[in-house]
C-alpha cells in the first residue's frame, strides 16, 4: 500500500533517512543515583528525562548536551563521554537523530529553572512509567557503559516498535 505510515522499524528506509531535528541527551550517573529532569516545555514536556535539546548551528553534539545542561539545570557537567545514539521516526514526519552522554559529575548545584525541574533517582529506582517508553530499553547499556543504537517509531509519545544494538 503506498502512503501508509510507517509502522516498524523494518517499514522505514533508513539508508535515506533525514532527521530534521538533532538532539542531545546528558545523564550526569555519580554515587549509585542518576540526575533527571522534569521537563516544562518542548518536546517531551511533562516526563522525566535527562537534560538536553537541540544541537544549535556550528556546534558539536557534546558542547550542545553541556550547555543545554547548564541552562536547564544550571551545571557544568564534567567528565562527560558519549553512550549511545538514538533515531526515532515519528509517524506525523518528525525525525529525530539523538546522541546521548554520559557524565561523571558537575559542578554547581543542581537548580529549577524555567525548563526543568531536577529530580536524582537511585539506579534501582529510575521512573521508567514517566519516561519517554524508549527508555528502558537502552538505560541498562547507559548504565554499564555498553555503547547502544537505538532506532525506534512513534505515534505521538506511543512505542510502535524498536530495534536495540549493543556493543
Ligand atoms: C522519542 O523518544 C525520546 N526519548 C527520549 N529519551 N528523549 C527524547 C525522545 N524524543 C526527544 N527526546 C529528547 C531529545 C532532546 O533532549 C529533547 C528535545 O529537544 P527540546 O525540544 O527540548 O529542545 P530545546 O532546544 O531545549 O528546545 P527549544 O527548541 O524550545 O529551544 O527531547
Amino acid at each position: 500500500m503506498t502512503g501508509r505510515s510507517p509502522r516498524s522499524v523494518d517499514d522505514v528506509d533508513w539508508a535515506t533517512w533525514d532527521p530534521n531535528i538533532r538532539a542531545t541527551l546528558l545523564f550526569v550517573i555519580r554515587d549509585e543515583q542518576v540526575l533527571l529532569i522534569h521537563k516544562k516545555r518542548g518536546i517531551g514536556a511533562g516526563k522525566i528525562n535527562g537534560p538536553g535539546g537541540k544541537i544549535d548551528p556550528g556546534e558539536t553534539a557534546m558542547e550542545c548536551a553541556v550547555r543545554e545542561t547548564q541552562e536547564e539545570l544550571h551545571v557544568t557537567a564534567t567528565g562527560v563521554a558519549e553512550a549511545g545514539r538514538l533515531w526515532f521516526d515519528f509517524v506525523d514526519g518528525t525525525k529525530i537523530h539523538c546522541i546521548v552522554f554520559r557524565a561523571d559529575d558537575f559542578d554547581g548545584e543542581p537548580t529549577e529553572t524555567d525548563e526543568a525541574v531536577p529530580l536524582w533517582f537511585t539506579l534501582d529506582d529510575v521512573p521508567f512509567e514517566r519516561m519517554w517508553q524508549d527508555d528502558e530499553l537502552w538505560f541498562p547499556s547507559l548504565l554499564n557503559r555498553v555503547p547502544f543504537e537505538l532506532k525506534a517509531t512513534f505515534d505521538d509519545d506511543q512505542l510502535l516498535d524498536a530495534q536495540l544494538s549493543v556493543g
